[in-house]
């Protein structure tokens, strides 16, 4: 089974994945993962666990992140959350269409002006012109990039760009994004502008839910809630606060550790 999920960059070959929905259970989350297990088999033949039996729930229409040590396996979660890949076990249940936008700015604008680019994933819908002109004024309004409509892409600086790349899945009426560390390569005033933007089209766009794949803790600020992950387990989650004091709690521990 192919899954409807809108990729911005090139077209991937997206592999099937068992999905159950059970639909007691999932009514109030747009994201519901149970025990999910993820492994690769290295060169050697050995099979490397990446994601060890984890499960979330995110409800609908909330702006959640998704923090954790390097290689804990975010990004993986991320992908099979996407699609992109398929988990060995487990139940997953992500609400339609979904979308997954990159990392990397330059990855993620395909077309020469803002207007061309957001316009991009529309041409499989079925709308009029004036539909589509609707819908692209409306994203780039609720990303704050509406000025920038006629503007070349290659003009626009890497938060710019994120921003586009957003504005992109909002036009396209996805329910659920999935963001995978967007302030990762911007400077610090890219990076607020990212995260405001983000923030403000879930403000303003209805029954969106985004799931944003960070490093950078001051980030919670404007966040609903968030899942802590360690060595490809699911820690914690919960509201925004709880789990930034979690984690402030763990690097103060591990900081006097060093210091004794
Ligand atoms: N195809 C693969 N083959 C081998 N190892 C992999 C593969 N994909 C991921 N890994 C390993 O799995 C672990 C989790 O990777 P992942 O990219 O999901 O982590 P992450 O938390 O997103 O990391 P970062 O914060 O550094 O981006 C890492 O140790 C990574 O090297």
């Amino acid at each position: 089974m192919i899954q409807s999920v809108c990729v911005r960059a090139s077209a991937l070959q997206l592999p099937s994945i068992n999905c159950h929905r059970n639909a007691a259970m999932t009514d109030s989350f747009a994201i519901d993962a149970q025990n999910l297990s993820y492994s690769v088999v290295s060169r050697q033949g050995k099979l490397l666990p990446i994601l060890k039996d984890c499960s979330l729930q995110v409800p609908s229409g909330q702006f959640w992140m998704l923090l954790g040590p390097n290689g804990c396996g975010k990004s993986t979660l991320l992908k099979i959350l996407a699609g992109l890949l398929s988990p060995d076990e487990g139940f997953l249940y992500v609400e339609r269409p979904r979308s997954f936008v990159y990392q990397n700015p330059d990855h993620q604008v395909v077309m020469p002006t803002v207007e061309a680019d957001v316009a991009f994933g529309l041409g499989k819908l079925n709308l009029t012109p004036n539909e589509i002109k609707t819908r692209v004024a409306k994203a780039l309004d609720a990303v704050g990039m509406y000025e920038y409509l006629k503007k070349p892409v290659h003009t626009l600086s890497g938060g710019q760009k994120q921003r586009v790349a957003t504005a992109g899945a909002l036009a396209e009426a996805c329910k659920v994004l999935l963001l995978d560390e967007l302030t990762t390569f911007l400077d610090e005033t890219d990076q607020i502008g990212v995260i405001k933007a983000m923030r403000n089209s879930m403000d303003t766009s209805q029954g969106i839910t985004a799931l944003w794949v960070t490093h950078r803790l001051e980030e919670l600020e404007f966040a609903d809630g968030a899942v802590y992950m360690e060595d490809g387990r699911i820690i914690r989650q919960g509201d925004a606060t709880s789990i930034r004091k979690f984690i402030e709690d763990k690097l103060a521990s591990y900081v006097n550790q060093i210091n004794l």
